[in-house]
């Protein structure tokens, strides 16, 4: 029955509407640190505390140390993970994970090497993949895959909402097991995953304004709670800014602040409905000692065959759109966040 089946809240911190994360703890005593639940990936890693001191990226970080955990369980396999921003190396291991007060023993990566870039900039320690297994490096069960096995969740799926302004208090919500009504309206609107086994669905298109600019023919878009922002073909994107008339800079396009009331929607054609950002949901407005800086929270990236390309719809999306990950019917679901 399901009487004794529940769901499963952690709170999310907020920092500067770019990077969204919460705490779990692995091995006993507890160590605690900050992931990232990332659906663009399906492995847990964190920094480890055999980390050579000269990685920055790792050093400035929380490490797990192995010698000190009763319940670590020795493992050595190599790991290693790309990223399009950055690269992850180290070997894996063996511990009690705790995610929102749920228990897995869980194979997961200490990362013995972290690229400075982008992980100096990371308020987060590590990554807590929530894909599907099928994309999860060395073949490890993910962690929500041991917590759905485990049969104490209500529903098969897990649900995100991202604040907007840092300044609200949780700075996001991660749900396992179902929804949080708190943090949307209206009904959902499901699209079903592409047969890929990834938290992908096929789009319809991209509109500026009342034009319907590209991907008319449809694409392959990744919902990925782990990135920053939007990104696509840089050919589209960079069509796209010139658009809405933004400036590309060494780090990212910006537009002047007093242009930004005069931005068209962008509209993302996703299962027979039309999600829109305003300029409010795709400028980040940030004050500055030398005036106001407002960058566009799209960018290009150029994924090579056969995983691209591709579009990703980041945290600026679901800030917006709260969105549920149903892996017991393989889609997912967007209601308008509060
Ligand atoms: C976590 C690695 N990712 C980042 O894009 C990324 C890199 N570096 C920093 C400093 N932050 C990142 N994401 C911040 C964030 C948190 C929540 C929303 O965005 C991506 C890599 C591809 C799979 N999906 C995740």
């Amino acid at each position: 029955d399901d009487t004794n089946k529940r769901t499963v809240p952690t709170l999310l911190t907020n920092y500067l509407d770019t990077q969204y994360y919460g705490e779990i703890s692995i091995g006993s005593p507890a160590q605690m640190f900050n992931v990232v639940f990332d659906t663009g990936s399906a492995n847990l890693w964190v920094p480890s505390q055999s980390c050579s001191p000269f990685s920055t990226a790792c050093f400035t970080h929380n490490r797990y140390d192995s010698s000190k955990s009763r319940t670590h369980i020795e493992n050595g396999t190599g790991f290693s993970i790309q990223y399009a921003s950055g690269n992850v190396r180290g070997f894996l291991s063996e511990d009690v994970v705790v995610v929102g007060g749920i228990p897995v023993v869980q194979v997961f990566a200490e990362a013995s090497s972290l690229s400075a870039m982008p992980f100096i900039f990371a308020k987060f320690d590590g990554v807590l993949g929530m894909g599907y297994p099928n994309v999860a490096i060395d073949g490890i069960t993910p962690v929500f895959d041991r917590i759905m096995s485990q049969q104490i969740l209500k529903e098969e799926v897990f649900s995100v909402y991202y604040s907007r302004d840092p300044k609200h208090s949780p700075g996001g919500e991660l749900v396992l097991g179902g929804t949080d009504p708190n943090y949307y309206t209206g009904n959902f609107n499901y699209i079903n995953t592409r047969e890929t086994g990834k938290w992908e669905v096929t789009m319809k298109g991209v509109s500026v304004g009342m034009d319907m600019m590209f991907c008319a023919e449809g694409c392959t878009t990744v919902i990925d709670t782990g990135s920053s922002y939007i990104t696509g073909p840089a050919s589209s994107v960079s069509l796209l800014m010139k658009t809405i008339g933004a400036q590309l800079d060494e780090n990212g396009y910006k537009v002047s602040c007093d242009a930004v009331k005069t931005l068209p929607s962008v509209t993302f054609h996703l299962g027979g409905q039309e999600y829109s950002l305003t300029q409010e949901d795709y400028i980040l407005w940030q004050s500055q000692i030398e005036g106001d800086l407002c960058t566009v929270t799209f960018r290009g990236l150029d994924v090579p065959p056969p995983a691209g390309p591709i579009w990703i719809l980041g945290a600026n999306f679901i800030a917006r759109y709260y969105t549920e990950f149903d892996r017991h019917n393989n889609r997912i679901g967007f209601a308008t966040a509060v």
